[in-house]
C-alpha cells in the first residue's frame, strides 16, 4: 500500500468518527456562521512571489519537526513577516494537525488560511468553512476525475478557492481539465516521500500563465524560491524550513524580499 492510500485510510477513519458526531446540517449551520471567507484567489495574485507559510508538526518522510506549543502565534509571526496565506496541517496521524489548529490560526491572523489535508468528501470541505477555512487543498492524486471536479465545484459554491495540488504533467492536466485556476506543483513524490525540486520546473509549462502557479515543498531559503519564481511560480509553499528554524518571521521576511525583487521573472511578469 502506498504512504498515499495508508493515510488516507486513516483520514477516512477519522472522518467516520466525526460525522458519527456532527451532522452536515450542524456543520452547514456552524459554516453559515464562520467569519467571512477571505479571497485566497487574489491574495496569491499580489505584486512579487506569494510566500504560503506552513503550520507543520510532523509529516511522514521526516517525522517530529517542531512541537509548536502555539499554532496561532507562529501563524501571527508568518504575517508580520509578510506571508500571503498561512497553510494550517489539519490531518491529525501523520502530520499532528487538528481543526482547532485551524480555528486558532483563523482567528488571530487577517490574511487567507488554507486547510491543508486529504480532502476527498464534500464534508471535509464544509468543516474547512465551518472552522474558518478560505481555501482548501484538493490533491489529484487522491481523486478520481468525477470527484475531483466535483469537489472543485463544491468547494467554490462554499466560497472556498480550491488549491489542486499535482505531482507531474499528467495529474497537471487532469487538474486543467477539471476547471482549476489555482494549482499547486508538489516537488514531493508520494511514492518515495523524496523532494525533487525540477519537478516544477518540468510541470509548469503545461500550466497556463492565467492561473495560479504554486511551487510547493522543499524551500531551504531564498535561493530556493529565486529557482521556482525563474521556473513560473507565482507562489512558493514552505513548511518545514520555517518551523525548524530559528526565526520564522525573519525567515518569512527574507523569503518575501527575494520574491519582490524587480529582475525576477515569475508566473504574472
Ligand atoms: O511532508 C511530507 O512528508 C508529506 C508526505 C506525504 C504527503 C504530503 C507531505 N507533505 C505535505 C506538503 O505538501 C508539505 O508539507 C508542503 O509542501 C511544505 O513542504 P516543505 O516545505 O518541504 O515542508
Amino acid at each position: 500500500m502506498s504512504v498515499l492510500d495508508e493515510i488516507i485510510d486513516g483520514v477516512r477513519a477519522d472522518l467516520a468518527e466525526r460525522q458519527a458526531r456532527v451532522s452536515l446540517d450542524e456543520l452547514k449551520e456552524r459554516a453559515a456562521a464562520a467569519p467571512q471567507v477571505r479571497d485566497g484567489y487574489a491574495a496569491l495574485r499580489g505584486d512579487g512571489v506569494g510566500v504560503i507559510c506552513e503550520v507543520k508538526r510532523s509529516s511522514p518522510s521526516k517525522g517530529a519537526l517542531a512541537a509548536i506549543a502555539d499554532p496561532a502565534g507562529l501563524a501571527a509571526d508568518y504575517e508580520a513577516g509578510g506571508a500571503s496565506v498561512i497553510s494550517v496541517l489539519t490531518e491529525q496521524r501523520r502530520f499532528g494537525g487538528s481543526l482547532a489548529d485551524l480555528e486558532a490560526v483563523r482567528a488571530k491572523v487577517d490574511i487567507p488560511v488554507l486547510r491543508k489535508d486529504f480532502i476527498v468528501t464534500a464534508y471535509q470541505l464544509w468543516e474547512a468553512r465551518a472552522y474558518g477555512a478560505d481555501l482548501a487543498l484538493l490533491i489529484v492524486a487522491a481523486l478520481d476525475q468525477p470527484a475531483l471536479v466535483s469537489l472543485i465545484e463544491r468547494a467554490e459554491s462554499i466560497g472556498l478557492t480550491p488549491l489542486v495540488e499535482v505531482h507531474d504533467e499528467e495529474e497537471a492536466e487532469r487538474a486543467l481539465e477539471a476547471g482549476a485556476r489555482v494549482i499547486g506543483v508538489n516537488a514531493r513524490n508520494l511514492k518515495t516521500l523524496k523532494v525533487d525540486r525540477d519537478t516544477f520546473e518540468r510541470v509548469a509549462p503545461e500550466i497556463p500563465a492565467d492561473r495560479v502557479r504554486i511551487a510547493e515543498s522543499g524551500v531551504r531559503g531564498p535561493h530556493d524560491l529565486i529557482a521556482y519564481a525563474n521556473a513560473g511560480a507565482d507562489a512558493v509553499l514552505v513548511g518545514e524550513s520555517l518551523v525548524t528554524g530559528r526565526d520564522p518571521k525573519a525567515a518569512v521576511a527574507d523569503l518575501v524580499a527575494a520574491g519582490a525583487h524587480p529582475a525576477l521573472r515569475h508566473g504574472r511578469s
